[in-house]
């Protein structure tokens, strides 16, 4: 775990711990045992600290938080590890590369010397899975960089780069990709010169005369951007006694904040979704073929139809990962407008400091523009992005069947119709698969992978490694109505408008949602991303069952004997679109504009339909909305899970986590649902499923029944559900 060797007068320290050189109890206890060895040892001088591998060491083990700890040998904890390495008399040399993130962070802070390679990057992210820097990080760090940026640093848990790190003093030099050698070098010039002022425990806190308002202004932020979580605040408690207490009284305090971190429901939560949103990639459908067994196409260059929204998201994110695009549209017009978009966003970026003209102007090299489906002729991918209309969609997958190579990978943006029936436009449905992404493409992470009864695992394997190389966290689903993400919200948004119904404002079920964690509220969402989407999807499902011969009844709340709203339908007949045209569930000052205003008149209309038909309105408690809006759409979870639509409880977690918003300190609706408990969350559902008969999203799953009934955990839904096949 830890390699001791000497060269000449100088010791050398290497982490091996593959794959990230993650501290486990064996790890720490290596350094501490090898330090301890350099001390004695007479012919040692100088220490160096590096890592093997990609990584210098990014961070403690975080299995060891939740799980059974090794035992020690040598007992010292952590952060005695790192005190002992700061006390060292022979100086200690971090050579940095990859990452030194958390753990990794304290202990090149427990060096005296810290160099990094260019591209290496440094941080303390523990906030994001739920805990501080229990190792000294809280301490040092004000003392190394200053107040500010310390806060700013261990609050958001971002990292950076070694530039801005030596900017920030954290590392003292910035040095070359041989980091070894360079750690040697840097080490021999350094064995004479006197530690006092290296040992950073005993420098003073920098900025602590501007610390009242660093740390309101920390806390404001905080309560802006990462509401509900409660790490943040007591990440800046923790540095905040940087500058009231010395540092061993601070230190205590450190580990007392720790502890109350480490065993809090939130960091459990985090840490299940932190390797959740890591085993998504590694995808597996059951009885048929999982990621190590089928390799992908290297997919060189991609395609995109459609310039719209959705269309030039993807081909942005196409781009950021450097592979060349080929958009298509059929109208000139529409093309030109695409690519400004795009042109428009990457000058915003570099107007921001996020990309420079070089980069922007090099990314855009790879754009190119067709209007025919011939220019396709080469190309390995295509991402089909037209708005959802499955003839429409048919027609263009005959024709990219036609004009691409046999093997390439035909994708559909769709985020609810049926693969198998877009696929049967083609001689080749094995390389059919839907790549639903989320608006705005280049920007979020979820890839919902949507696999078809006949798709190819070759074909699955080419999206999921496609996903992870354009920085997306792919999952695969199987093939049904609305797939994982869409289904599931189908009860919630339903729901949602049926209490509307019964007696509650749109803003009162959103402050439910929004005080949840979740950052929007349905009705402002519905707003956002245009009512009229929703609208003309449901026109063509009146239009099919008018065609079967069913008449649909436009103030019918029932199709099919399944309770619907109509009230969605009432306001796009109005021109109620949303942010667009100023009004939709709320109102607007302008079209466009971003702030909701309750609005009297849409409180007239649903009290007016109530009215209309028969039902008294009533208020309906905080209590209930939750109930309402968030069971069906754990319930349809389970649904999900049985129907083998997601092969994994986590796979739904990353899809809720990363496509709707749902609060990452939760874990997601199915970790959540164990959280609440799966009896109370099954007698909920049989409860409102009596009161509601004619809503099939009440009926319990009978996974749920159950796992429910026996008192099982979710991580038991396999056997339950092998079981009963
Ligand atoms: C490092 C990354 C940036 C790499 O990203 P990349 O995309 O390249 O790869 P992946 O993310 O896919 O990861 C590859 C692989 O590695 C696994 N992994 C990554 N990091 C860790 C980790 N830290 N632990 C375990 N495993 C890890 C990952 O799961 C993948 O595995 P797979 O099987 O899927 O291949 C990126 O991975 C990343 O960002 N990692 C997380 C970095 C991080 O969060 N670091 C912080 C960890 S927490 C920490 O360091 C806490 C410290 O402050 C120390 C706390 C000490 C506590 C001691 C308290 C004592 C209190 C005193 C009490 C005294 C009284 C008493 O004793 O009683």
């Amino acid at each position: 775990m830890v390699d001791y060797r000497r060269e000449g007068n100088v010791a050398i320290l290497t982490v091996n711990n593959p794959p990230v050189n993650a501290i486990s109890t064996r790890v720490k206890d290596g350094i501490y045992e090898c330090i301890s060895r350099a001390k004695n040892d007479t012919k040692v001088s100088v220490i160096v600290i590096h890592g093997h591998g990609k990584h210098f060491i990014a961070g403690a083990d975080i299995h060891g938080f939740s799980g059974q700890r090794e035992s020690s040998k040598v007992v010292a904890t952590l952060p005695e590890v790192i005190a002992f390495m700061e006390a060292s008399n022979k100086p200690i040399v971090a050579a940095i590369h990859g990452t030194a993130l958390g753990g990794g962070l304290e202990i090149a802070m427990g060096c005296h010397y810290r160099i990094a390679t260019k591209s290496a990057r440094v941080g303390q992210p523990e906030v994001l899975i739920g805990i501080l820097p229990g190792a000294g990080g809280t301490q040092r760090l004000p003392r190394l960089c200053g107040l500010g940026p310390a806060l700013d640093l261990i609050s958001t848990g971002r990292h950076i780069k070694a530039p801005q790190a030596l900017k920030l003093g954290i590392i003292d030099k910035i040095v070359s990709d041989d980091i070894l050698k360079e750690g040697i070098a840097f080490a021999k010039a350094v064995i004479d010169k006197p530690l006092n002022g290296r040992r950073i425990s005993t420098l003073p806190v920098k900025d602590a005369e501007n610390a009242e308002q660093l740390i309101s202004a920390a806390n404001a932020s905080v309560r802006k951007r990462q509401r509900g979580m409660m790490a943040p605040i007591w990440n800046i408690k923790a540095v905040a006694e940087s500058i009231k207490l010395p540092f061993d009284e601070a230190m205590e305090k450190e580990a007392e904040y720790f502890t109350v971190l480490v065993t809090s429901s939130q960091a459990r939560a985090l840490q299940y979704a932190f390797f959740s949103e890591r085993l998504a990639p590694k995808w597996e459908v059951p009885g048929v073929a999982s990621y190590n067994t089928v390799k992908p196409m290297n997919i060189k260059t991609a395609a995109v139809i459609g310039a719209g929204t959705m269309g030039t998201g993807i081909a942005m994110a196409l781009l950021n990962a450097r592979i060349p695009v080929t958009l298509v549209e059929q109208n000139k017009q529409f093309l030109e407008k695409g690519v400004k978009m795009i042109q428009d966003l990457y000058a915003g970026s570099v107007r921001l400091g996020k990309l420079t003209a070089d980069q922007a102007k090099y990314l855009l090299s790879n754009l190119k523009t067709s209007l025919s489906y011939d220019d396709l002729s080469t190309v390995d991918c295509v991402i089909e992005a037209v708005y959802e209309n499955m003839a429409l969609k048919k027609e263009i997958f005959a024709k990219l069947d036609n004009a691409c190579k046999p093997s390439a990978v035909l994708c559909s943006n769709t985020s609810s119709l049926d693969i198998d029936e877009i696929a049967s436009a083609t001689k080749r449905p094995d390389k059919v698969i839907g790549t639903h992404f989320f608006v705005p493409a280049y920007y979020m992470r979820l890839l919902e992978n949507v696999r078809g009864k006949l798709t190819s695992p070759e074909t699955i394997a080419t999206v999921q490694s496609l996903g992870v190389r354009i920085g997306k966290i792919p999952v695969v689903v199987g093939n049904c109505d609305s797939f994982v993400g869409n289904r599931m919200l189908g009860t919630y948004t339903s729901e949602a408008q049926f209490l509307l119904e019964e007696g509650a404002l749109p803003h009162e079920v959103d402050s439910v949602i929004k005080d949840f964690g979740i950052p929007i509220g349905a009705f402002e969402v519905s707003d956002l991303s245009g009512l009229d989407i929703g609208w003309r999807i449901r026109k063509e499902r009146y239009e099919k069952l008018e065609k079967s011969g069913k008449k649909h009844d436009p103030n019918a709340r029932f199709i099919n004997g399944e309770r619907f709203s109509p009230l969605g339908d009432t306001l796009c007949e109005k021109g109620r679109f949303g942010r667009k045209t100023g009004m939709g569930w709320y109102r607007y000052e302008k079209p466009g504009a971003k702030e909701p205003f309750i609005d009297a008149e849409i409180t007239t209309l649903l009290e007016d339909y109530s009215k209309k038909h028969n039902i008294t309105r009533r208020k309906i408690s905080p209590q209930e909305i939750f109930e309402r809006c968030f069971y069906p759409l754990i319930n349809e979870g389970f649904k999900v899970l049985e129907d083998g639509i997601a092969t994994r409880p986590e796979d739904i977690d990353v899809i809720w986590i990363n496509g709707y918003g749902w609060p990452k300190y939760t874990g997601g609706p199915m970790y959540y649902a164990n959280q609440i408990g799966l009896d109370k969350i099954y007698d909920t559902m049989c409860y409102y499923y009596e009161q509601h008969p004619t809503s099939s999203h009440w009926r319990p799953s009978a996974l749920l029944r159950d796992l429910a009934k026996q008192q099982l955990p979710i991580s038991q839904w396999g056997k339950q559900v092998a079981s009963r096949l």
